[in-house]
């Protein structure tokens, strides 16, 4: 997969996508981030790429010519047709599952705003999709595209090892994750990791797994579990968990 980002810094997208589980894909050739500046494509003296907002008071919008002219350098960096993202608060909100599916596509460009953001016409014509990583106003959409860079390039085939398996991740059966534990068995403060974890039976462990995924999610997300179909065995370990909670 290849995404390209069109952004004022350039390094912050290098820095974000060169770490961890992402940084290893690149170096597999799983995935290729290409970050690209519009001030590069600015044609006056003081390399502008803002713009007064038509309509008068304050913030300034992004310039449109130097959008228009990266996002085609963009578009004909490689014969691949690009899916066009702006990130902004008025997206669709992003989901494990729309990260599934975009993670499937061959290339993604994601167009990030700075200032106000940039012009409705250009939106129109250039944008095939707008996302929200969430509720909350940031100063530019940089720190959405690493969060699809990194929601999506995880998902790579062989990015990920065992270690890092995606399997059972939040979200990835519509739950919350289980609750996990590591050494000592004990700790300082007395705190024992729950035995069924050391029992080696691992059917009562898989069972102990998903209780604690439904009744976490039960407890801290019960719009998550509303649009679920619960198995007759989920059924069952979601009440024993409600059960053994309430009691
Ligand atoms: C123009 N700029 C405004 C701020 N911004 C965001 O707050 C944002 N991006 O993605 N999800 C969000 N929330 C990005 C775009």
């Amino acid at each position: 997969m290849r995404i390209d980002v069109l952004t004022l810094f350039p390094e912050f997208i290098h820095a974000a996508a060169a770490v961890g589980v992402v940084g290893r894909a690149q170096q597999r050739g799983l995935i290729e981030v290409a970050a690209w500046n519009p001030r590069d494509f600015t044609h006056d003296n003081y390399r502008r790429v803002d713009e007064r907002t038509f309509g008068g008071g304050p913030g300034m919008v992004m310039s449109t010519r130097p959008l228009t002219d990266c996002l085609a350098a963009i578009r004909t960096a490689v014969p691949e047709p690009a899916r066009v993202i702006y990130l902004t608060p008025q997206g669709a909100r992003l989901t494990q599952r729309r990260v599934r599916e975009l993670a499937l596509l061959p290339r993604l460009a994601l167009v990030c705003g700075r200032y106000e953001g940039i012009d409705e016409r250009l939106i129109a014509r250039e944008i095939d999709e707008e996302i929200s990583i969430g509720d909350y106003v940031l100063s530019g959409g940089e720190l959405g595209a690493a969060v699809i860079i990194d929601a999506v390039g995880r998902l790579q085939p062989g990015a990920l090892n065992d270690a890092d398996s995606a399997a059972h991740d939040s979200f990835e059966d519509g739950l919350l994750d289980c609750p996990h534990y590591t050494r000592p068995e004990v700790d300082a403060q007395g705190d024992a990791v729950p035995a069924v974890l050391l029992s080696g039976d691992h059917a009562a462990i898989a069972r102990w797994r998903r209780r604690e995924a439904l009744g976490r999610t039960w407890l801290r997300r019960p719009d998550l579990l509303a649009r679920m179909t619960l198995s007759r065995a989920d059924r069952a370990l979601l009440d024993d968990f409600r059960r053994t909670w309430l009691a």
